[in-house]
């Protein structure tokens, strides 16, 4: 009798990445501005660009169609706003759950628990592929370790979540992926496991994974040092305040760290109530203009409808352009409160693009 894989049920074979990316390569063109865009988020993420960085997007992705008329209206607003932000699309399609629930695109296209993880995985490829071509950068969160090798060339931001950032598996991939990586603050609202986390993907690292061939590979990287924290809220209360800010930028600098700080104006810091993302998002202006330089941009729950809906068991019966995870801002909303945010920034910036201190 076997002892191997005794709670296997099943295997099923996977595309390769390489397979993948030959179906939905990346011309050099887009690879080109990816580039650019990535060069831009290291710019500000190091501060030698005085724009907010703003992760602007649904919860989470769930239909193609919505999407990508999200991204276009998005294209259309980041034009708009680019003299003091720029705007990255949140592209979420792997969803950390506390307990159980739907964990996003790629390993459950369906909504259904059939978790048909290879057209999941061939959907989110071709959607962030269509999202960049009209110019729009992606910023994803890394949840599986393996993901990365079909997306990652596409993204030009990246997160570690609340539940992850203490992986020593999550640190060593942010240490050698191609992208700025924010790590979130633990769900309790400990700051600690972050800064370690990004002292530790600042550093080469070794790990075992699997390289676009599907081979198990040894990996070795050089290190990031372009991590920084993302301040998400705690168990017990929220944590943009300028005390918090201002604690935060201080243990980053005792750790020999630059003090990069993106604000998370959705999760624990509205209490999960979308609404009152607009509160964050008016203390980070604030904050802002009265002079704090650790804070480097924001993370909006946006999508074309406010609010959020539960996957019904006809999908037939899905809302369209509402969240199917937490609960979100909707269009109007958004645009109208960047925009807003736009002028209260540009008036406070000087001609150097220094905010002015009151
Ligand atoms: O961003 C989405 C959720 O906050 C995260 O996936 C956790 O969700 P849950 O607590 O509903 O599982
Ligand atoms: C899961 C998320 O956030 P956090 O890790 O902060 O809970 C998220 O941003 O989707």
């Amino acid at each position: 009798m076997s002892n191997v894989d005794i709670r296997i049920r099943k295997t099923e074979s996977l595309a390769t990445p390489d397979e993948l990316i030959k179906k939905f390569p990346v011309s050099e063109e887009i690879a080109s501005s990816i580039n650019l865009s990535r060069q831009v988020v290291n710019d500000i993420i190091k501060g030698r660009d005085h724009r907010l960085l703003a992760i602007v997007g649904p919860c989470s992705l769930h239909d193609r169609k919505a999407a990508l008329e999200y991204a276009h209206r998005l294209k259309d607003l980041a034009e708009k706003v680019k003299d003091e932000m720029y705007i990255v699309m949140r592209t979420y399609f792997e969803k950390p759950r506390t307990v159980l629930g739907w964990k996003g695109l790629i390993l459950d296209p369906n909504m259904d628990g059939s978790y048909d993880i290879g057209s999941g995985i061939a959907i989110a490829r071709s959607l962030l592929l269509d999202i960049v071509s009209i110019g729009m950068p992606v910023g994803c969160e890394v949840l599986d370790p393996i993901i990365p090798q079909y997306i990652d060339e596409l993204m030009s931001w990246s997160s570690i979540g609340a539940r992850t950032t203490e992986s020593q598996i999550h640190r060593n991939l942010a240490s050698g992926l191609s992208v700025a990586v924010g790590f979130k603050n633990s769900t309790s609202g400990d700051l600690s496991n972050a800064i370690n986390a990004i002292q530790c993907a600042y550093n080469p690292a070794s790990f075992i994974g699997m390289d676009r061939s599907g081979a198990s590979t040894i990996f070795r990287t050089t290190g990031n040092d372009c991590c920084h924290l993302i301040l998400r809220g705690g168990d017990n209360s929220p944590n943009y305040y300028e005390d918090d800010v201002e604690s935060a930028r201080n243990m980053m600098i005792k750790s020999d760290l630059n003090p990069a700080i993106i604000i998370d104006c959705s999760h624990a810091n509205s209490r999960k109530n979308y609404d009152r993302q607009k509160r964050v998002l008016r203390s980070v202006v604030d904050q802002v203009c009265w002079g704090e330089k650790a804070i480097k941009g924001f993370m909006l729950e946006s999508n074309l409808i406010c609010g959020s809906q539960k996957i019904p068991s006809d999908l037939s019966d899905l809302k369209y352009g509402v969240s199917i995870t937490d609960g979100c801002l909707g269009w109007d909303e958004t645009e109208r409160i960047l925009i807003r945010s736009c002028e209260m920034l540009h008036r406070s910036f000087q001609g150097d693009g220094q905010s002015m201190p009151l």
